[in-house]
């Protein structure tokens, strides 16, 4: 580690935290920053260290009502610390700076917080594959949206020779969606190092960051670099000794150079199309009939019992659009196991990583049997 800064600086506090939190000088409270939530639960980060957070009675209740009041990752809390037994009461939600949402998976149209108190949104696109504008488009709406700043990260630069094609068939796309507000173009590559030390903005203290783009455009890849020989498991406070491995997956990572990065599952998956969303108007009537089709992940090409094939051999659909629908339905079945096969990738690399740090660790070495 290098410097020693003041706790609360490590997790990002910065003037708008600190105007946040004049609410709650003198109520006893402490500040803390999510950093990750487990069915219900929270891991916060603090000035005492990893704490186990919960929800107070009446956050629970509000939070039920209104799921934007609801602690989120990377949110700061007001947080009734027992350090004791490592563990935190969440009494209140810090005002946000920025907010990512979308719309919950499911039928309902209820908002879902992806992550809170973002400073930069890198919305990354390798270059060695045409853009899809659509998609960009809706990423750039989204970090808009948030109150965020976007960054476009054109990766994989050492897999071209030039970066120009894919920078105007982009351009024409910024200046449409974000008009006014600057969208800087940052050209990289994970392998070269090319362009990396641009970042140094991004990812030193107090900045906040996050990522969205497609499966395999390089987003842990970028991250890695940015935690370098650091890595996941070291990234954080330390935990007053408490033996790092019983540290559990954190979604907020502290970056060497001080800055943050955030890294959830509901981020990477605004980098997909959700079913849900995706499936364009044009086909919302084929989707109603496929609600009866007999196997939840009919392809309603072969399966027995399906609901879609009867109403086109009906006439209810015309052929040319069953087909296209079946090409959509394929196209998304396959997003969505390129998903599941880098969620366990990730999850076995994060195991690793946490394995080897435990060994090498100086301070856990001479407790482990
Ligand atoms: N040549 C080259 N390959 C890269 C670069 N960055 C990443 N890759 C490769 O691209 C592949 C995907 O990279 P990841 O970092 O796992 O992509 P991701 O965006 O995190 O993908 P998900 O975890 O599925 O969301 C890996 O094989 C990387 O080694 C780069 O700058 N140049
Ligand atoms: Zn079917």
């Amino acid at each position: 580690m290098t410097e020693a800064p003041d706790p609360l600086a490590r997790l990002g506090w910065d003037e708008h935290a600190a105007g946040a939190w004049a609410a709650h000088r003198g109520d006893g409270n402490l500040p803390g920053r999510v950093a990750a939530e487990h069915r219900g639960g929270y891991i916060v980060l603090a000035a005492a260290g990893e704490l186990r957070g919960e929800l107070a009675g009446k956050l629970r209740k509000a939070a039920a009502k209104d799921a934007m009041q609801k602690p989120a990752v990377g949110d700061w809390v007001a947080l009734d610390v027992h350090a004791a037994a490592g563990t935190a009461t969440i009494h209140a939600v810090l005002p946000r700076k920025t907010v990512l949402t979308r719309r919950a998976a499911g039928r309902a149209a209820a908002p879902q917080i992806v992550a809170a108190d973002v400073d930069a949104v890198f919305i990354v696109h390798p270059l060695d594959q045409a853009p899809n504008l659509r998609r960009l488009e809706r990423y750039l709406a989204i970090t808009l949206a948030s109150g965020a700043a976007p960054v476009l990260a054109l990766t994989k630069a050492d897999l071209v020779d030039s970066a120009e094609p894919v920078l105007s068939a982009i351009r024409p796309l910024l200046a449409r969606v974000a008009g006014d507000r600057p969208v800087p173009v940052h050209v990289l590559s994970s392998v070269s190092g090319q362009g990396l030390d641009e970042l140094d903005a991004y990812v030193a203290r107090p900045q906040t960051t996050a990522l969205i783009g497609a499966s395999g455009v390089g987003k842990s890849t970028l991250i890695n670099r940015w935690l370098g020989e650091e890595r996941l498991s070291t990234g954080g406070l330390r935990d007053d000794g408490k033996g790092r491995h019983t540290t559990t997956h954190r979604e907020l990572l502290v970056l060497p150079r001080g800055g943050l990065v955030i890294d959830t599952p509901g981020m990477r998956e605004l980098g997909l199309w959700n079913a849900d969303e995706s499936v364009p108007e044009a086909f919302a009537d084929i989707a109603a009939v496929a609600e009866a089709c007999r196997f939840r992940d009919c392809t309603h090409a072969h399966e027995p019992g399906c609901a879609v094939v009867a109403a086109a051999a009906a006439g209810q659909i015309e052929p040319e659009r069953l087909d296209s629908y079946r090409k959509l339905v394929a196209e998304l079945a396959s997003l969505a196991r390129d998903r599941e096969t880098a969620a366990r990738n990730r999850a076995r690399r994060a195991d690793h990583r946490a394995l080897r740090s435990y060994y090498k660790d100086p301070r856990t070495r001479g407790q482990r049997d």
